[in-house]
């Protein structure tokens, strides 16, 4: 069985690095010409999947957004994510999950275990219950070459102050975080199927991701503010580990397909020119 860390290595490799966030955001789908209720979700959906889906290494759709209708909105989820991977994109949810590790389990289940109908590639989750307690994730992840990205420094600015609060050991929480998923994915090769996620917003983050050895995911791009442009100064060195992440940067330019493409296109050269200069 292939590692989460391996197939996103050779999506990476062959569609480039960019994960396209899908947040079907109430403004959008008017901005498309569409109703804010089920059908107007549909039809954003099936487009971006129809622009991208063959040509993006990464979708992240945030769950919020379909939580939003319900079951309706849920199922379209579902289908969503089969139609993205049917067409060989890797699907991240964004739904930064988190519990008491009895109650990790039942989420691993619901999205790493390969049998649920809403088995993903990867999810987000939130460490604020420790670290330790995700451990479900991992394993579960870990037996079906899954991936799991943790919370460590935040785009948005309310997050520095939990993020970069001292713990008793002398580490900010966020460094903590940072080297327990590093344990998990040593040794790894060519990537670990433990990643962190790094705002782009956040300029100079202060901490060390020299050992991290998985994937960075760098949301904050277009619509929060950064650039390609800041990726150098929060990653420095560990530029070759970053997966930049767009949403409405992206999803502005819908409806037209082509337009979507041409979006996307021109974010990823962004990207890969900074990601590739390592500097
Ligand atoms: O630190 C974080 C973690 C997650 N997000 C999510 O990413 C997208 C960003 O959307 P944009 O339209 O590109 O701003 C959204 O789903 C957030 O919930 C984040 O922004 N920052």
């Amino acid at each position: 069985m292939e590692t989460f860390g391996t197939r996103l290595h050779r999506a990476v490799a062959e569609r480039g690095p960019l994960c396209v966030g899908i947040d079907p955001h109430p403004g959008l789908l008017a901005r498309w010409g569409l109703e804010d209720d089920v059908d107007g979700l549909e039809r954003f959906v099936r487009t971006v999947a129809e622009a991208l889906g063959d040509r993006v290494a990464v979708f992240k759709p945030q769950s919020a957004f379909f939580e939003r209708f319900g079951s309706r909105g849920v199922a379209i989820l579902e289908s969503t994510i089969r139609q993205l991977r049917d067409v060989g994109a890797l699907v991240l949810l964004d739904a930064k999950r988190g519990d008491i590790g009895s109650t990790v389990a039942a989420y691993a289940s619901a999205y790493l275990d390969p049998s649920s109908p809403m088995y993903v590639d990867a999810l987000t989750a939130s460490p604020y219950l420790g670290v330790g307690s995700l451990a479900p994730m991992f394993e579960t992840a870990a037996a079906h070459g899954g991936g799991v990205f943790v919370l460590a420094l935040t785009s948005n600015p309310e997050g520095a102050e939990v993020q970069r609060a001292v713990t008793s050991g002398g580490r900010t929480v966020a460094q903590l975080v940072i080297d327990e998923i590093s344990q998990l994915n040593r040794g790894a090769e060519p990537l670990g199927s433990f990643g962190l996620v790094v705002g782009a917003t956040i300029g100079d983050t202060g901490h060390d991701l020299s050992r991290v050895n998985g994937p960075l995911l760098a949301p904050g791009l277009g619509a929060q503010g950064a650039t390609a442009a800041d990726l150098p100064t929060v990653f420095g060195p560990n530029l070759s580990a970053v997966l930049p992440s767009y949403s409405r940067e992206v999803l502005n330019a819908g409806p037209d397909v082509d337009a979507l493409r041409t979006a996307a296109a021109r974010v990823a050269a962004d990207c890969r020119h900074i990601l590739a200069s390592g500097h």
